[in-house]
């Protein structure tokens, strides 16, 4: 590809999302000229007729700035008090900034729990395609006020990835701090050179990508590469680039090469199969023999007792488990049709076995297909 950028140039739908690193000082809350700027481009990138979905960061900074707290809490009921009070002067910001260029702004705020529930999945995903068919701008962020450990995304990149998932964005913007991902963290190597472009599954970047350095932001480059492998699942290019430089977003818009694209290079999956893929928190592992391995990566097809080799964690029926090679490599992952304790019993039998096993038969695969996202 000459310049894989220009494929943006035609592109409609975008979520962008703006970090903390690049939001927010330590001490300083938020920065306002920053949110003044990217909403005047959002409004610029609208009229020239593209979708745009915001995720922000910014809650716990501006909270920890109003509460006069210089550092970043640890307690999980003290970042809950400060992203509850910055996040109002968060959206009041966009809201603002958003209305002296007519737009109306509209806020979500998510959990991963409530991704990874279907029936509120597709309750999220109606209420973003309802405000985007409005003209208005949904403006998102996690919901840090109630998320715990077991519950969060923990950094925007996931969430930013997540609800282009959602809305079938064609395009992630992930602005940053640095002007795209580096062969190496420029923060600690000053010769790291920009990768312009590369296929988003690339494993050459995994060892190039780095966590964040900053106080506030979550995950670095390694959490963003991530989100670009999650956003190109439905589909999705993502594009790592500076907020700093006033122009990129519309340079981007106009096809220039500016941060690091990525582009998907498999097949997009289904909408269902997606939201499986999306659970971050799986409740077990299924260790599966190489037989089973080939099959259901090659042919997608259902796990069935006889290929379980292990069965590990506590999940009953209908919860998200992984399976893996014999190494621990993730291979898919999907809904189990019986608990721990009756896959433990049933595995490595033939399905025939089941019942004289159990006393009974739900179903002759531990994971039918249709409940199967093949992931590595
Ligand atoms: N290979 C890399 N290229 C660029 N930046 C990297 C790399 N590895 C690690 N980083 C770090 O990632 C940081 C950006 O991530 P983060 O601090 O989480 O910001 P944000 O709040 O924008 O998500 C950069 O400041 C940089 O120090
Ligand atoms: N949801 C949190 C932000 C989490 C966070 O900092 O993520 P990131 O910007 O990806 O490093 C907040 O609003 O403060």
């Amino acid at each position: 590809m000459s310049n894989p950028h220009q494929q943006l140039v035609t592109t409609k739908r975008w979520v962008i999302k703006i970090g903390s690193a690049l939001l927010t000082r330590v001490g300083e809350g938020l920065d306002l000229e920053r949110i003044r700027w990217l909403s005047g481009e959002i409004a610029a990138l609208r009229a020239q007729g593209k979708e745009i979905v915001l995720v922000t960061s910014g809650s716990v900074a501006a909270g920890m700035q109003q509460l006069g707290w210089r550092k970043r809490p640890h307690t999980l009921h003290h970042l809950q008090a400060a992203a509850s009070v910055g996040q109002m002067g968060l959206i009041h910001a966009y809201a603002t900034e958003c209305g002296q260029h007519g737009i109306h702004t509209a806020q979500i705020l998510l959990t991963h729990s409530d991704l990874s529930n279907r029936e509120r999945h597709l309750n999220a995903r109606s209420a973003l395609q309802t405000l985007l068919s409005l003209g208005i701008l949904p403006v998102v962020n996690e919901n840090d006020a109630i998320a715990t450990e077991e519950i969060r995304f923990g950094d925007n990149d996931t969430l930013a990835a997540m609800t282009a998932n959602l809305v079938e964005a064609e395009v992630l913007v992930i602005l940053t701090d640095q002007d795209g991902l580096f062969d190496a963290d420029p923060r600690i190597n000053p010769n790291a050179r920009l990768i312009a472009a590369s296929a988003a599954s690339n494993p050459a970047l995994d060892a190039m990508a780095g966590g964040s350095k900053g106080e506030l932001g979550r995950g670095g480059m390694t959490t963003k590469l991530l989100a670009a492998r999650r956003a190109a699942r439905s589909g999705a290019m993502t594009v790592i680039v500076s907020g700093k430089h006033p122009d990129n977003l519309r340079m981007l818009a106009a096809g220039n090469g500016v941060g690091t694209l990525l582009w998907p290079d498999n097949k997009p999956i289904k909408a269902r199969q997606q939201w499986l893929a999306g659970h971050l928190m799986p409740k077990g592992q299924l260790v599966l023999d190489d037989g089973a391995v080939a099959v259901i990566r090659q042919q997608g097809r259902s796990v069935l007792p006889v290929g379980v080799k292990q069965v590990l964690g506590d999940f009953t029926r209908g919860e998200l488990v992984i399976c893996t090679d014999q190494e621990g490599h993730e291979i898919a992952r999907g809904l189990v049709n019986y608990s721990a304790k009756e896959a433990a019993v049933i595995k490595g039998q033939s399905s025939q076995a089941i019942e004289s096993l159990l006393g009974y038969i739900d179903e002759p695969e531990l994971i039918h297909r249709d409940n199967l996202v093949v992931t590595g």
